[in-house]
């Protein structure tokens, strides 16, 4: 019996031993979780992984928590510049336009039932007043007198051709206008662009960059317009417009360096044609124009320039002849660029410029935009000068 009570008592004690263990084990989990901090430095603490997962009805509205990657930004559209060839004729309008006065003069005059003496003089005078200049329409005027006196012309179609001949014949088409833009072996062709102040020079190498990239040349600029921060600036937009590195140097640096340092960048780089921005200068200017000579030297250190193109602004007239010319002697010219014979109506400019420098002129700039440059071809533009109806 005693045995009995003492198994009973033991097993009371057992059991409630055990209830004892368990509850607080139990209660124990029911708490929220121990604070981590206290005990743990910042420094010890384990970082706690995000969560990443974020229920549905909370996740709308928040940011992610995984930032997306953001999209490389994309290549700005380069330009697609207009084809070379033909654009004469496109542009013939903004020719004809501002040469109207000039053809419909000499048409009043053509249709005279006889051409005397006055009618003759008045010829002589259109084609003086629109630039011709005198020396040239002197010529001009005498042969077309001849040829109508001999073959008899009569109607004004007829002497109209016959003095678009004449006029043609004055621009020497058999001259060589195409530009020198083939590269050599391992270097790049380099033309150098002069100019007075505000010619259009940097306009032009801009234009001219577009016709070659249209033609399928890789193009780079040298900005060694170093007086003017803005004519960088300018030549490296139209650069990026159509896919064309440009070299440029701190403003007032050497020009000269600045060129040299395009020219050698455009051999590292396998371009093709170099073009080199030069700035303003007035052909008085002595020190100015020794400085454009040692442009050219310097540049010609890697080899002979190609092309040097002298810039001349067609609504400058005969005054821009003499300035003209001094550039020729110190740099060279192979061709000039007209720019601005939109703007004027003496277009005749060009017939001087070629009789008095004897350098044929390669382009004419017929407007602001980007494409409103075309090669020079003389029946195309005496044909727009006259005008379709003279
Ligand atoms: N209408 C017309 N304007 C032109 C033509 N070519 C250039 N221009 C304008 O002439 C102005 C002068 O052009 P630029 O290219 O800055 O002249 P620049 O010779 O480089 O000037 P500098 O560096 O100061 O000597 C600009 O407003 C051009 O848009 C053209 O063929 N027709």
């Amino acid at each position: 019996m005693e045995y009995v009570v003492a198994a009973v008592i033991l097993l009371v004690v057992l059991v409630a031993g055990g209830i004892g263990l368990v509850v607080p084990r139990m209660r124990r989990r029911q708490l929220p979780p121990a604070e981590t901090g206290g005990g743990t430095t910042t420094l010890e603490r384990e970082p706690e992984a995000p969560s990443l997962q974020v229920p549905a009805e909370v996740d709308e509205g928040l940011p992610p928590l995984i930032e997306e990657k953001p999209a490389e930004p994309e290549a700005p559209a380069l330009d697609k510049p207009e084809p070379t060839a033909g654009r004469l004729v496109r542009l013939r309008a903004r020719l004809s336009r501002s040469q109207n006065i000039f053809g419909r003069g000499l048409l009043s005059v053509l249709s005279r039932d006889h051409l005397d003496e006055d009618a003759w003089e008045e010829i002589e005078d259109s084609l003086i007043s629109a630039d011709v200049g005198v020396e040239a329409t002197q010529v001009i005027v005498a042969r077309l007198r001849e040829r109508v006196r001999v073959l008899g012309s009569r109607t004004v179609s007829e002497v109209r051709e016959q003095l678009t001949e004449e006029l043609v014949a004055a621009l020497d088409p058999e001259l060589d206008r195409s530009l020198k833009t083939t590269p050599h072996d391992g270097r790049p062709a380099v033309m150098l662009v002069v100019g007075v102040n505000g010619a259009g020079k940097t306009t032009t190498c801009g234009k001219i960059g577009r016709v070659l990239i249209a033609d399928g040349r890789t193009v780079l600029f040298g900005a060694a317009d170093t007086f003017r921060a803005a004519a960088a600036d300018q030549i490296q937009t139209w650069g990026e417009r159509v896919g064309a590195e440009t070299v440029r140097g701190p403003e007032g640096g050497d020009p000269a360096s600045v060129a040299f340092d395009a020219v050698k960048r455009g051999i590292d780089t396998g371009i093709d044609t170099v073009v080199i921005d030069t700035a303003g200068r007035l052909q008085n200017k002595v020190g100015l124009m020794d400085e454009l000579g040692k442009v050219k030297r310097v540049v010609e250190k890697h080899g002979p320039v190609d092309e040097t193109l002298l810039v001349l602004d067609a609504t400058t007239g005969q005054n821009g002849l003499e300035q003209a010319r001094v550039f020729t002697e110190v740099v060279d010219v192979t061709g000039v660029v007209l720019t601005k014979l939109d703007g004027t109506a003496k277009g005749g400019i060009v017939i001087a410029v070629q009789r008095k420098l004897g350098i044929p002129v390669k382009l004419v700039g017929l407007g602001e935009g980007p494409d409103d440059l075309a090669p020079f071809e003389p029946a195309a533009f005496v044909e727009a000068l006259l005008g379709s109806d003279a």
